[in-house]
């Protein structure tokens, strides 16, 4: 299935939501959540130190580090299935990447908040390749700054192995989330492919 645009002002998002045939998503699936070192980071919410509501994982070449909290994060290398998603999704994007931010979203309790990925690291344009495998959520947008973007809230359903690029000016004028839901759900697991500066 080809890549196809989302309609969205100040934004450039392209779909394909047959990225990967379900037999080869359900495969990946059963790889990765049983290879990746899953951990449940805390997060500071409101002045407390809570465990964020999914597991995570992040891998990358060695000089991928990022600064976050004032510390320089080193990036589990790849294994090989993530480098075989990798070149997937460096030919079908024509970007290239060098980490990756996994989310395990165990149960429909277990969700991400709204957030611009537009750390420093990223650059300006940032192109994120965000890879979809197991339970569909919904993912959400909604405008940074709803008087320079007056436009409702997007939601888009993520299926298994569909793959959505986020390009150009999303970052900087929307946010996006992926809200919890009350429904039982399987696990569904995420990877967004970056580019983070080498310092
Ligand atoms: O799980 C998703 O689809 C989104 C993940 C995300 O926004 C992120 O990793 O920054
Ligand atoms: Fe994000």
């Amino acid at each position: 299935m080809p890549l196809t645009a989302l309609s969205l002002p100040d934004a450039d998002l392209l779909l394909d939501t047959a990225f990967l045939s379900p037999e080869e998503a359900g495969d990946f699936l059963a790889e990765l959540t049983a290879t990746i070192p899953w951990k449940q980071e805390p997060i500071k919410l409101f002045g407390k130190e809570v465990l964020q509501p999914r597991l995570t994982a992040w891998h990358g070449d060695a000089q991928a580090r990022y600064r976050y909290s004032g510390l320089a994060l080193e990036p589990s290398p790849w294994t090989p299935a993530l480098e075989q998603l990798r070149n997937r999704v460096e030919a079908a994007s024509g970007t290239q990447f060098n980490s990756v931010l996994l989310n395990l979203y165990r149960t429909g309790q277990d969700s991400m908040g709204w957030h611009a990925d537009n750390e420093p690291e990223l650059g300006p344009e940032p192109v994120i390749a965000s890879l979809s495998l197991g339970a569909t959520r919904l993912f959400r947008f909604k405008p940074r700054d709803p008087v320079r973007t007056p436009h409702p809230p997007l939601s888009v359903a993520l299926t298994s192995g569909s793959l959505l690029l986020m390009r150009g000016l999303t970052q900087q004028h929307w946010l996006h989330a992926l809200p919890k839901t009350a429904r039982p759900q399987q696990p569904r697991l995420n990877l967004t492919f970056r580019r983070v500066t080498v310092k």
